[in-house]
């Protein structure tokens, strides 16, 4: 079956767009940062008392997207394994890469069944994230939504 998903288990999206949408045996997941679902805090993020980001946390981020790439995944009927292509958008490759590899490498641990890579840099993203995951995956509809 085809059609979009959203959950409650991810963070809202920003923008008119749904959490995933699936074509045939394909799960597409919108880019999805480390928001936390609910209260749209940022796992690690220091602020001062006029708003402006002091200090974040890649590792936490990490973390979190991760986890709500999960969470949009269960929600589609599918699981981690699934996953088949994964691009990462970090807005400081030289600072974050390190840590957002081994953290990575820790939700992947064997390449031979991990979903195909690719990181890039980039400028910003649209909430002060320093990483977004862009994914899709491969899951039968009789599985799930
Ligand atoms: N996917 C988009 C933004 C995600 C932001 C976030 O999860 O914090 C978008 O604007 O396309």
């Amino acid at each position: 079956m085809e059609g979009t998903i959203r959950t409650d288990s991810a963070p809202a999206p920003v923008g008119a767009y749904p959490h995933a949408r699936r074509v045939g045996d394909l799960l597409f997941l919108s880019g999805v940062g480390p928001r936390t679902p609910g209260s749209n805090a940022i796992p690690g993020n220091v602020h001062d008392a006029g708003g402006k980001l002091l200090a974040y946390d890649i590792e936490a981020q990490c973390r979190q997207v991760f986890a709500n790439v999960r969470a949009v995944l269960e929600a589609s009927g599918a699981r981690w394994e699934d996953l088949v292509d994964v691009t990462v958008f970090l807005t400081d490759m030289a600072r974050d890469f390190a840590a957002y590899n081994r953290v990575y490498a820790e939700h992947f641990p064997d390449p031979a069944t991990a979903p195909c890579r690719t990181t890039l840099g980039i400028t910003a993203l649209p909430t002060p994230i320093a990483i977004e995951l862009k994914c899709i995956a491969q899951s039968k509809a009789t599985r799930g939504a």
